[in-house]
């Protein structure tokens, strides 16, 4: 291990054992990583934005390849399995600390569904200002899967996910995402959202997501 690296905390694995594809119960967490994650998770995503716009010398390349080297090893040191690692259980941290996933905040969940507001960064650039549409879906993947969960209770993953473009999807602005379970037949629950930009709708989702069986992987 390299300096300043401590020991994973594996301590829930016992009373949260791993049940299939994804987890029965989620392993939420506010406190791996320590109270300073989340910075470190904007710091992450700061450097993908910065990266995504930036046309660096070859000299500065040649400097940041170093120094992100000695980064990325010190994060190799204390590589975890994906059900202990803060990025995705921190429930206190946008997008649960997912860096992977545009930054999000649950605003309210409730009958009419999950409510949220999500920024795209400048590193969710699909071209002329506008959120890559992958990067669109992945939002609806992850807020229509949240209220899928909300509505069975359970565990779901994604069968299908169309997504209609309606207008431009700014990046760095808070947008409002909603989705919402529309009808829940057997292990099939059929998930709608939207994401708007004030009174302007910019995509629409219709997914369905199927209830895993005890065990299924
Ligand atoms: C506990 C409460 C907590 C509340 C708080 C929550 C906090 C939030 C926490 C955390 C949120 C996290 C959110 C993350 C979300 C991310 C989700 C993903 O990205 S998932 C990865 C991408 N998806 C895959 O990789 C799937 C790959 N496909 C499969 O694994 C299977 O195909 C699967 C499971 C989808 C279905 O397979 P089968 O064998 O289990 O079931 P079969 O029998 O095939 O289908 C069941 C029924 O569904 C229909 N069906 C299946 N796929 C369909 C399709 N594509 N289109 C139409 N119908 C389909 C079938 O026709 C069947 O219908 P009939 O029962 O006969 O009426």
């Amino acid at each position: 291990m390299s300096d300043g690296a401590v020991s994973p905390d594996t301590s829930t694995e016992i009373e949260d054992p791993h049940e299939g594809g994804f987890r029965a119960h989620t392993a939420i967490t506010t406190e791996r990583g320590g109270p300073r994650y989340g910075e470190f998770s904007e710091q992450v995503r700061t450097l993908m934005d910065r990266a995504r716009y930036a046309c660096p010398t070859p000299e500065l390349t040649d400097e940041l390849i170093d120094q992100l080297a000695a980064i990325n090893d010190k994060l190799a040191a204390v590589r975890i399995d994906e059900w202990h690692s803060p990025a995705g259980t921190r429930i206190d941290l946008p997008a649960r600390g997912n860096i992977t996933l545009p930054p999000f905040e649950v605003t309210d969940v409730n009958d009419d569904g999950v409510f949220a507001t999500v920024t795209f960064r400048d590193f969710h650039l699909g071209g002329n200002k506008a959120a890559h549409g992958g990067q669109v879906a992945v939002a609806f993947d992850d807020l229509g899967g949240y209220a899928s969960a909300v509505a069975i209770q359970g565990v779901s993953r994604t069968a299908y996910l169309t997504v209609q473009y309606r207008s431009i999807t700014p990046l760095n602005t808070p947008l409002q995402c909603r989705t919402w379970a529309e009808k829940v037949d057997g292990r099939k629950v059929f998930i709608k959202g939207t994401i708007h930009d004030g009174d302007r709708l910019c995509a629409e989702m219709d997914a369905l997501f199927i209830k895993l069986n005890p065990g299924q992987q």
